[in-house]
């Protein structure tokens, strides 16, 4: 016997970078969201005298000993269960390698609940979002799914209302970025003082430079205190916090939305969950097509619209575009905004190297796919994750 789990992806909608903190992390503020795309993880374990644990994966770049972050995730559950297993776990690895999805992130989620189930014990929620947070900063929210905003290092989660599936396309450039690394490079950036970390008002132009708009202190030809940005990064949380409310209850309004609850299906038409874009190929039987009237009421389109000036961006462009400026030519071509299939946001996931664009309905998402792809740059098509779709289809057959 043994578990499958679909191990899903996230994109970070915003991502905000404020000060090097005393542990050594950065305070941020992120907005994130699940996708369909994902990996496989299985479990099998049995009750043992003796712990032994033994991971095996498809991908030769990915650990397979106490390095990879299922088997931390497994070692840490018994651990806290006082409890001693047998336990075999295989990554099948679909996502990109530090992409900035979180793939490995969510692998240790996987594993962890997949654990559970093969030996029928559970830990307690806030057990599993600590022992979450002790693998890496974006492991619980992976215990949440759908929209979820991080603060602290990332790894303090709470869930956000959620949103109705909207097409996603996922470019995959050939190159690794290292997170630690781009961190780093954040921070040489602001030392120099050529950036800092912005909140809800400020902007970053099209070459990466930020715009000043909103902050006298800035407009003044000041630089920010760390206080500042700390009180900038809260600021943003609750922007996204009031981003989420503010666009359902411009859906409440509407006779042809419902109002999604935190923890409910985030569907509007029962046919949208039903595309299975989780897959490499992205590929779909259904005609999709169709769709762009429900999609244009979508809470998250609406989100995008309205959060674009309230901050929802992300900081690591300003670092990873000048290393890689290909990657602002694959934004460019997601965003397609001379083609009839512009995107209404396209960014940079996390520290990247992936970047996504969220489209109106799924033939623009297959026309920026192909756009992409003729650049010679993968493009995987996807939708983003509803919280309740995340959990229901969490467990694969
Ligand atoms: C870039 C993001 O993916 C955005 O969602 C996350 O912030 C990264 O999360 P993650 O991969 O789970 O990161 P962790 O495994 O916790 O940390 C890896 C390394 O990234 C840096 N790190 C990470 C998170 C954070 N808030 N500040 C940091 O400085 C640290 O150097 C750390 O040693
Ligand atoms: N289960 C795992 N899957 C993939 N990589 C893993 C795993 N465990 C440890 N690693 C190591 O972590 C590194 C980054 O992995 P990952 O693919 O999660 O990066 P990422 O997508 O950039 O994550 P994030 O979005 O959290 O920054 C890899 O280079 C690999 O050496």
């Amino acid at each position: 016997m043994s578990t499958r789990v679909r191990s899903f992806s996230k994109i970070n909608l915003g991502l905000a970078i404020g000060p090097v903190r005393g542990d050594g992390f950065h305070a941020l503020t992120t907005m994130y969201q699940t996708l369909a795309l994902h990996d496989v993880v299985t479990v099998s374990a049995k009750r043992a005298a003796v712990t032994a644990i033994s991971l095996t994966t498809n991908d030769a770049r990915v650990p397979v000993d106490g390095r990879n972050t299922a088997w931390k995730m497994v070692a840490g559950c018994l651990a806290r269960l006082g409890m001693a297993a047998e336990v075999e776990v295989h990554i099948e690895k679909r996502l990109p390698v530090q992409g900035g999805m979180g793939a490995g992130s969510a692998n240790a989620a996987a594993a962890l609940l997949g654990l559970e189930r093969e030996l029928g014990v559970a830990l307690g929620e806030a057990e599993r979002l600590e022992l979450a947070a002790t693998v890496g900063s974006d492991v619980p929210l992976f215990l949440i799914g759908g929209a979820v905003l991080g603060v602290g290092r990332g790894e303090l989660v709470t869930s956000l209302r959620d949103f109705a599936a909207i097409p996603c396309v996922v470019a995959v450039p050939g190159v690794g970025v290292s997170t630690p690394a781009a961190f780093r490079d954040w921070d040489a950036v602001v030392a120099r003082g050529e950036r800092f970390a912005r909140g809800a008002n400020a902007h970053l132009s099209d070459d990466g430079t930020v715009a000043k708009m909103g902050h006298p202190e800035l407009e003044a030809g000041g630089t920010l205190t760390s206080a500042g940005i700390r009180d900038r990064l809260e600021e943003l949380s609750l922007v996204y916090s009031s981003l989420s409310v503010r666009t359902e209850s411009v859906k409440a309004g509407s006779a042809k939305t419902g109002v999604v609850e935190p923890g409910a299906s985030g569907i509007v038409r029962g046919d949208l969950p039903e595309w299975d874009l989780g897959n490499k190929q992205g590929s779909s039987d259904r005609d999709q097509d169709g769709m762009l009237d429900d999609l244009a009421e979508n809470a998250l389109l609406a989100l995008v619209r309205t959060g674009i000036g309230d901050g929802l961006q992300n900081d690591f462009e300003a670092v990873v575009f000048p290393q890689y400026p290909s990657l602002r030519e694959t934004k460019r071509q997601l965003m397609g905004s001379d083609s009839g299939s512009p995107a209404l946001y396209a960014a940079l996931s996390g520290s990247g190297s992936a970047l996504f664009g969220l489209y109106r309905s799924m033939a623009d998402a297959r026309a920026a796919q192909q756009r992409v792809q003729a650049s010679g740059v993968e493009a995987l098509l996807t939708a983003t994750l509803p919280r309740d779709d995340y959990w229901r289809r969490m467990f694969a057959e």
